[in-house]
């Protein structure tokens, strides 16, 4: 319980953080890790494009001078058939990396969308199993990568190593886990590494500089940066703070930096990519689409002219 207040503590204060963990091996070494020959596993045997990892994405983007939009959507809200449906209209509308949320009844860093979004989703069944059977499915379907976003705690209830092994045989390719504790980061890391899963590490407006560059060490794929302090939810302008904190994270690592929380305007993704983004995550806005729409076909409309306003405010 105590490293679960810890972890706690590191969301809501923003202050703690991941990295107290040995520096680990040069980027460009542990990419070797990341960039082996793939197990074969049934999504590899059936996966088509999607076979480009985060970091393989955000290089190709780089060179096209383009930056990345990654959508979050939650599993199963709706329903699952609409959540599969909602993937291949990210897809179709240029999303370059799809955020799926793994619903979990005690969402901390979630503000009050995306909380209701999986609670919807848990009350209509919708769990980890599920979630997983409906990715081997459309995985192979989509051209863009997929991470998988849940909290510690289902990780912990199947025991890491079976989970990553799960998650890699539906075609996911990262992860992204915003509560584990700092002292397990480099287990989990190591972990994921081991099943060509990339494990991505969030950095926040306040943690401090010493931390910030353990993260970014240690980020696989791309640093999450957190636009602000709080909970995710849309904001009415994106913190000026952050143009700041991506040159400290640029200078500090030639790893690609995402900017997430509050983004939820094209204003917002044009503004973000002007600091110096190489991608913009937009959650709770895509989240309210789709969970408050009249019906599912209502909301996967809404839902691709969103992401294609989003998509055209990119370079
Ligand atoms: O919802 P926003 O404000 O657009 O922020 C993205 C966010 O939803 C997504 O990345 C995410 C969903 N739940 C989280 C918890 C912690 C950190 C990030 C997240």
């Amino acid at each position: 319980m105590a490293s679960f207040l810890k972890a706690t503590h590191f969301i809501h204060s923003n202050s703690n953080n991941f990295q107290s963990h040995p520096f680990p091996k040069s980027y460009t070494q542990r990419l070797k890790i990341s960039t082996s020959p793939k197990p074969l596993t049934m999504a590899s045997l059936t996966t088509n494009a999607a076979a480009v990892g985060l970091s393989q994405t955000f290089t190709r983007l780089k060179k096209q001078g383009k930056v990345a939009l990654i959508p979050y959507i939650t599993a199963g809200d709706p329903d699952l058939a609409t959540t599969a449906e909602a993937l291949k209209v990210l897809d179709r509308c240029g999303s370059d990396i799809i955020e799926l949320g793994v619903p979990y009844s005690d969402p901390l860093a979630d503000g009050p969308v995306i909380q209701a979004a999986a609670s919807r989703s848990l009350n209509k069944g919708t769990n980890f199993a599920k979630v997983m059977s409906m990715l081997e499915d459309v995985v192979p379907q989509l051209s863009c990568p997929i991470a998988l976003f849940t909290y510690y705690n289902p990780i912990l209830k199947r025991g890491v190593e079976k989970f990553m092994a799960t998650v890699r045989d539906t075609g996911v390719h990262g992860l992204v886990v915003p509560d584990v504790p700092l002292e397990e980061t480099e287990m989990l890391r190591k972990e994921a590494a081991r099943h060509n899963i990339e494990l991505v590490l969030l950095t926040t407006p306040t943690t401090p500089k010493t931390r910030m560059k353990a993260i970014t060490e240690a980020s696989e794929g791309f640093v999450y940066l957190v636009s602000s302090v709080g909970v995710t939810g849309a904001r009415a302008t994106v913190s000026s703070k952050v143009q700041s904190l991506l040159k400290d994270i640029k200078e500090a690592t030639p790893k690609p930096v995402a900017v997430g929380f509050g983004i939820s305007k094209p204003e917002h993704v044009k503004q973000v990519a002007e600091w110096g983004a190489d991608g913009v995550i937009v959650g709770s806005a895509m989240v309210r689409i789709l969970g408050e729409a009249k019906s599912p076909e209502e909301g996967l409309k809404e839902l691709e002219v969103f992401a294609t306003s989003l998509k055209s405010a990119l370079p």
